[in-house]
């Protein structure tokens, strides 16, 4: 599995974000981007993720069973992407189903998800009434439900406790360790210290 980005470029109205930015990742490799508010983080994550076009360059993905990227994905935007009138475990329900490739893809459970990020007990309440950090931890269960070998993870421990944080760290280290692929844009460090970096600039 390849996933790699060339001399990609980005503006946003008349700003250049950034420009020319190349990465190359294959199985088993992760790569942190980093840098200020407002440098275009989650721009390129988007970008990536095929939900933006680049103003120059392109995204080329390669997997050996021949799926796309798209399929290929877990996308955490900052958006929790639930339903908050429904339960969390009617929201994880759905994505279990609506993630699952043809392939059998299935990991784990949804208690076992939900366990994982310490929240077993909480599947029959509305996603809308839990914290900040609840909401981010049943965003994350969803990561583990479906194999999907590349995770795009835009400020994934955003409203996470320290013990959460290490809980996710050890997760992407599990995945990488499994051969598949991380790129998180975060600010503060995510335990993910073997990775690659690419640290975006000020805007011009
Ligand atoms: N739809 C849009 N139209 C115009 N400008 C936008 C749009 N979306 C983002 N921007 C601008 O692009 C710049 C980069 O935004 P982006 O969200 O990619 O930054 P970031 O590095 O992820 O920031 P943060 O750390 O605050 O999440 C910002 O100046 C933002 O205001």
């Amino acid at each position: 599995m390849q996933l790699i980005g060339e001399g990609l470029s980005a503006v946003r109205d008349t700003l250049q974000l950034f420009e020319n930015l190349s990465f190359e990742l294959e199985g088993g490799q992760s790569l942190l981007v980093i840098g200020e508010n407002g440098t275009g983080k989650s721009t390129l994550l988007r970008i990536i993720a095929g939900l933006l076009r680049p103003h120059t360059g392109a995204v080329r993905f390669v997997a050996d069973d021949m799926r796309n990227l798209r399929d290929s994905m877990h996308y955490l935007s900052h958006q929790n992407a639930m339903k908050p009138n429904l339960s969390v475990q009617q929201n994880l329900a759905f994505w279990e189903v609506f993630d699952r490739a043809e392939k059998k893809s299935q990991l784990t459970s949804i208690d076992a998800a939900l366990d994982k990020v310490g929240l077993l007990g909480k599947e029959a309440l509305p996603f809308g009434v839990l914290s900040t950090g609840q909401k981010r931890r049943v965003a994350i269960a969803r990561l583990l439900l479906n194999d999907r070998p590349v995770w795009l993870l835009d400020e994934p421990t955003a409203g996470l406790d320290a013990r959460s944080t290490e809980t996710l760290a050890h997760e992407m280290r599990l995945h990488t360790r499994k051969g598949g692929i991380v790129i998180a844009a975060t600010h503060l460090p995510l335990g993910l210290d073997e990775g690659m970096i690419l640290r975006l600039g000020e805007p011009v």
